[in-house]
């Protein structure tokens, strides 16, 4: 009976090369190249209209692309049907049966490949409990909260034991404290499968804290991929930044190549000292940039050894229990946003000035624009 088991996951590293998909003149797939490792959980985040499902659909094999291949373990499934795949997709929306119970609606997927009745009794049940809904397989779908049917969504597509999961949007129709819930239920399912899985989603939280590794799209095009935390702290450009974070603006013009990597920059206010955020770009002197800084990078305070001071005022301030945020309009400079933790108690917008410093390595030079 072991071999029913849900234990028998088989990983798939996949291969995506210059992929490129047009509706009509409209090219909404433009040269994707990705690989992504067995048991590896990626995430696909950008902006809406931006093609992240038009991807995932591919990889599914609901469309063939007009150039361009997928690889799964080295074989080219470009043109393979999408029943002989061996994917496994959850949805949005969960596309359950309402007339079946929820025992049923696992098996349906079972039952469509004929597996005989003990195998399929067996491989529900056991989905049933990796997705923690043990004894409630003949409950009517309309008699489940959004979490359970999200769940039996999952469990349905685990069920037939996919060489790899794709899910689209799997949390956007729960309330925030499922959504947590259900991230680390998802992440840990596929941690413990070693599951290749495939995450579309445009919110960054759970992209940040669910993925393995994450790429960020943008009109059809993958423009940044990488571990979580380096698209965070090395964002390849100001889209990436602004999609994946908060974060503050200012132009400058770089002056000096100071020690440790680190770049001298004039701004309308100060020189700050600040990093690359790419090592492919050697700035020259007098090149334009633009410093990313984001607000929890940006600390109240004035230390005298300190090479990056922001003398402002506050003009706003917007209290969120666990932090702060504050909008700091700097002398001479723009206005940016400084985060604090725990604060107390609560400043105030005031004429009185005020100072905020940030380390060189937490300011990040992108190429002027
Ligand atoms: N079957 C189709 N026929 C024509 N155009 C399509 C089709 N499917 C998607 N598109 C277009 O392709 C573009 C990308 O759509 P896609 O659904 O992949 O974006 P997305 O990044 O997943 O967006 P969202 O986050 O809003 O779901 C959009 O402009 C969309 O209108």
């Amino acid at each position: 009976m072991q071999c029913f088991g849900l234990e028998l996951f088989s990983m798939v590293h996949i291969s995506i090369r210059d992929l490129t998909k047009r509706f009509g003149n409209q090219t909404v797939l433009d040269r994707v190249s990705l690989d992504i490792g067995e048991g590896e959980l990626f995430f696909l985040l950008g902006p809406s209209g931006c093609g992240k499902t038009t991807l995932l659909r591919h990889l599914a094999g609901f469309y063939q692309p007009n150039e361009g291949q997928i690889l799964f373990d080295g074989d080219d499934v470009t043109r393979l049907p999408a029943h002989k795949r061996g994917t496994g997709m959850m949805f949005q929306s969960y596309a359950l049966w309402p007339h079946l119970n929820v025992a049923q609606n696992i098996a349906f997927g079972l039952e469509e490949r004929n597996r005989p009745r003990p195998e399929i009794e067996h491989r529900v049940a056991e989905a049933l409990e990796v997705v923690k809904l043990d004894g409630l397989g003949t409950r009517k779908i309309a008699q489940l909260s959004g979490g359970q049917q999200q769940r039996v969504a999952l469990a349905r597509a685990l069920v037939v034991r996919p060489r790899c999961l794709l899910l689209d949007e799997p949390l956007s129709n729960l309330d925030a404290k499922l959504r947590h819930e259900m991230r680390s239920e998802i992440r840990r399912i596929c941690k413990e499968f070693g599951l290749t899985a495939i995450y579309v989603t445009h919110d960054r939280d759970e992209a940040l804290s669910m993925a393995d590794r994450l790429a960020i799209m943008d009109v059809g095009r993958v423009v940044q991929s990488g571990t979580p935390e380096e698209v965070y702290r090395n964002p390849a450009s100001r889209m990436v930044a602004e999609f994946i974070g908060e974060s503050c603006f200012i132009p400058g013009t770089v002056q000096a190549h100071a020690a440790d990597g680190l770049y001298e920059v004039q701004t309308s206010f100060a020189t700050l000292r600040a990093r690359l955020s790419s090592p492919d770009w050697q700035p020259l002197h007098g090149e334009k940039t633009l410093l990313s800084i984001r607000p929890e990078a940006l600390t109240f305070g004035h230390l005298l050894n300190s090479p990056n001071h922001f003398p402002g005022h506050i003009v706003d301030t917007t209290y969120l229990g666990s932090t702060a945020q504050y909008k700091l309009r700097i002398q001479n400079g723009p206005e940016i946003m400084v985060s604090e933790v725990n604060p107390s108690p609560v400043r105030q917008p005031s004429d009185i000035p005020v100072r905020a410093m940030a380390m060189p390595q937490d300011i990040v030079m992108l190429r002027g624009e």
